[in-house]
């Protein structure tokens, strides 16, 4: 299991382009990817974009536009290839992972690459092989959370021992609205990965077996998506974790974690910011609009700590067999799905750990 990854220091608004700065490519710019080029552009230190790749031009030449010295490359594989590119940021769909990641591992080239690191758990583990046969670590998977500074206290709660054993964790995972393309199988890919890998992160240990249900689905659900999901993960020390995914609220983004411990509770991920009052009768705090407000400050630090990291020729954060074993268990999750709800065991090839 990863070990908690060092702080990093906090980036200054507005770095400026320097000697030795890590060069990065940045692969796929739409929502994630936009946002990390200027992340790289405005907030970290010590790197910085270079070349931007999308399957639509005229995204990439949008996102390079907005930022001096980004060039745009043909496509992804010529980025990679770039005798000026460092490392490379991989934020295209889940299912092109894969060949991007491999391209990077055979260049040598430090990835982060989006989650999940891949959307079935056989292309993850030839990724954990690929990785292992460069003899190096170059590969950190981009589970966000583990630098939020609510998890990381979380953590820290539960490796202190003053909350007792943990027992169970309560789960709550609320989108406003997802793309189009989203389906309920896609809820178990992209949403819950991020539970799975929480899980795994705060309990420090294995998700053994998985049951995804649906309630009655709320009536203005998106065609294709049955909605809420409710699933259920069992560890291998006999703990529960219940999570709600609601992804299509219309409300805002509330992500929370409720830890149940022999010794007392804790609970992270209530609504943050300033306690207003008008005079229109809105009393309380803002609930942020999506992900990349609520979860800003976990960004910022996972990508100052990658580059940090391939500045200094390692890699730290979530690793590609964290990847691999997400990956196992969001597709057991998927045939519990299709099985209506069975409880399916998830399956780790042990001898790749
Ligand atoms: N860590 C987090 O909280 C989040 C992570 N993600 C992850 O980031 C990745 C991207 O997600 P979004 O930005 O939301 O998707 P998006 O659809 O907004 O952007 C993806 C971009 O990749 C481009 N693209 C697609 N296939 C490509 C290919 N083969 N080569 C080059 N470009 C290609 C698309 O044209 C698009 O501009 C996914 O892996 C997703 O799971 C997304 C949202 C939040
Ligand atoms: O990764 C993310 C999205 O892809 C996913 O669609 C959302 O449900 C998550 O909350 C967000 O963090």
């Amino acid at each position: 299991m990863t070990t908690a990854p060092a702080a990093a220091a906090t980036a200054p608004a507005g770095t400026a382009p320097g000697e030795g700065d890590l060069r990065v490519a940045v692969l796929g710019v739409g929502m994630m990817g936009a946002d990390h080029v200027r992340r790289l552009a405005t907030r970290v230190v010590g790197a910085r974009p270079v070349v931007v790749a999308d399957a639509y031009a005229a995204t990439a030449h949008r996102v390079a536009a907005a930022h001096d010295g980004v060039r745009v490359a043909q496509d992804p594989l010529a980025a990679i290839a770039d005798p000026e590119v460092d490392a490379v940021v991989v934020a295209t769909p889940g299912s092109t992972h894969e060949e991007l990641v491999l391209a990077c591992l055979e260049r040598g080239l430090p990835v982060l690459c989006e989650k999940p690191l891949t959307t079935e758990p056989d292309s993850s583990l030839r990724l954990v092989h690929a990785e292992r046969a460069t003899g190096r670590r170059l590969v950190q998977v981009g589970f966000m959370r583990r630098f939020d500074e609510e998890y990381a206290a979380l953590r820290a709660l539960v490796a202190g021992g003053e909350l007792g054993a943990p027992l169970m964790l309560h789960c709550a995972h609320r989108n406003a609205a997802v793309p189009a393309h989203f389906d309920s199988e896609m809820v178990v890919l992209d949403s819950l990965v991020h539970e799975v890998d929480a899980t795994r992160f705060l309990l420090g240990e294995e998700v053994t077996a998985i049951t995804v249900l649906h309630p009655t689905s709320r009536r203005d659900a998106p065609a294709g998506l049955s909605d809420p999901t409710f699933a259920l993960l069992e560890t291998a020390g006999g703990r529960l974790v219940d999570v709600e995914l609601s992804v299509s609220t219309g409300v805002g983004y509330e992500v929370r974690t409720e830890l149940v411990a022999e010794g007392g509770t804790a609970m992270i991920g209530l609504d943050r910011g300033p306690l207003v009052a008008t005079s229109t009768g809105r009393r309380g705090r803002a609930i942020p609009p999506t992900f990349v407000e609520r979860f800003a400050q976990a960004y910022d630090t996972e990508v100052q700590v990658w580059a940090d990291a391939a500045r200094a020729g390692t890699t730290d954060g979530p690793t590609t067999w964290d990847g691999y074993a997400a990956a196992a268990v969001c597709a057991a999750g998927v045939a519990s799905l299709r099985g209506g709800g069975v409880r399916v065991e998830v399956e780790l090839d042990e001898e790749a750990r």
